[in-house]
């Protein structure tokens, strides 16, 4: 196994890329992390060190009309003049969708990059803009070896009953069923429960990612079983600016009455969840803050939806015996989290308030029947586990 040198790890989405360097002779310890943000209009490059120290603070000028390949070139020079021995040995990518075919990491050559892209009807939204740097990374550095780390791949284990929708047969069989997301972050997760609670890890957990995209995992042995989120990273939960569950008749009622296609998906996906509903914003830390009806009505719709769909997780796995929360939201409110278990009282969970004011990794009672954590994820550093995993092949 590839012992020296670095792997970049790239997350590519609607408005940003994330990254992070972890340095392979020092058993994949994060050197750096940092993100452009503003892709589509004026982009802020930005980066910190390992203790927090701002490498790089750099924004473009709106003059400057700066292309995404000319983006991606300054990112990797400028990790290129941070490398220490070993240079820069491989690329891996977050894929937010790899159909029913790609259901472990896999080595971008060109045949696979075009069958990832050939992916791209599944969701026209998030894959443009990952192959984007994939193909950017090709042209600029044609020997550096790329890895793809799908969303989707850790949700193959979900039986059929638990991915199949009620819609006519053909359909299911062109693609149309449930898939799943988070997986780079559930597996982080599973992982994590495996090495410090591992008999938990044995049994039947929850797994609430609760970030600006929201969803539940339903974990048996380790190994995802049901979640929330389906064809599309729209369904479950609700989120910063997407709806989350919704009667489809809703969009039939819409398109008759004058939407159209366009004016739907924007709906759906960016002025919806937290924003649509609170009319204010979708991040929950502004409507914590406000003192408006509609932020503490937006909020409570967010905790009801929550406890709504894991009392829906809880049967899929025939009961629960943990409940872990992550991600920004998962892992930085204390009240999202208290609101939550509460009204998960009649499953048995007692919240200990002291503990879960303080972020603690168990923040449940003794007494409790379902252990409650909060476990900060990492998707870069899964990435960064596979593609080391796949360059010793
Ligand atoms: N201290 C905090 N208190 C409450 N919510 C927070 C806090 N910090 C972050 N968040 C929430 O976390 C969200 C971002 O989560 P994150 O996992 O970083 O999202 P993503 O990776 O999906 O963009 C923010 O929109 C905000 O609502
Ligand atoms: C799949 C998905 O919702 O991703 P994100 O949380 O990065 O928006
Ligand atoms: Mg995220």
């Amino acid at each position: 196994m590839s012992r020296t040198g670095s792997i970049l790890t790239l997350n590519a989405g609607s408005s940003s890329v994330k990254f992070a360097l972890f340095d392979a002779s020092r058993d994949l310890h994060q050197s750096m992390r940092g993100e452009i943000e503003n892709l589509s209009s004026v982009p802020h490059f930005h980066a910190v060190d390992d203790q927090g120290r701002v490498l790089i603070e750099r924004r473009w000028k709106a003059e400057d009309n700066a292309s995404y390949p000319h983006v991606i070139e300054e990112l990797l020079s400028f990790i290129e003049s941070h490398l220490g021995k070993g240079g820069l040995t491989a690329v891996g990518h977050r894929i937010v969708h790899g159909g029913a075919d790609f259901t472990a990491p896999v080595k971008l050559t060109p045949k696979v990059i075009d069958a990832v892209e050939a992916l791209t009807p599944l969701d026209p939204l998030h894959l443009p803009l990952n192959i984007a740097p994939i193909r950017a990374v090709a042209e600029a550095r044609p020997r550096l070896p790329q890895f793809a780390c799908f969303d989707t791949a850790f949700h193959h284990t979900i039986p059929k009953v638990a991915r199949t929708y009620a819609i006519p047969r053909d359909l299911t069989e062109k693609g149309v069923r449930a898939y799943g997301f988070h997986g780079l972050s559930y597996e982080y997760i599973a992982g994590q429960l495996q090495q410090h609670a591992p008999d938990l890890a044995a049994g039947r957990v929850i797994v609430a990612h609760l970030g600006a995209g929201a969803s539940l995992c339903a974990l048996k042995n380790g190994q995802s079983i049901a979640t929330t989120m389906g064809f599309s990273a729209l369904d479950g939960l609700m989120m910063a600016t997407r709806c989350g569950i919704i009667d489809p008749g809703v969009l039939l009622y819409l398109g008759r009455h004058g939407y159209n296609f366009k004016q739907i998906e924007e709906m759906l996906y960016r002025k919806s969840g937290l924003l649509g509903v609170s009319g204010i914003s979708g991040d929950v830390r502004e409507l914590l803050a406000s003192d408006a009806d509609e932020a503490r009505e937006a909020l409570d719709l967010f905790s009801y939806r929550l406890a709504w769909e894991i009392g829906a997780l809880v049967s899929a796995l025939g009961g629960v015996d943990g409940l872990v929360f992550t991600a920004g939201i998962g892992e930085h409110s204390a009240e999202i989290r208290a609101n939550v278990c509460a009204r998960l009282a009649w499953l048995g969970l007692r919240l200990d308030p002291w503990a879960n004011e303080a972020h603690a990794g168990v923040i449940s009672l003794g007494e409790s029947t379902v252990a409650a954590r909060i476990i900060p994820t990492n998707e870069e550093a899964m990435i960064a586990q596979h593609s080391q995993a796949l360059l010793a092949h």
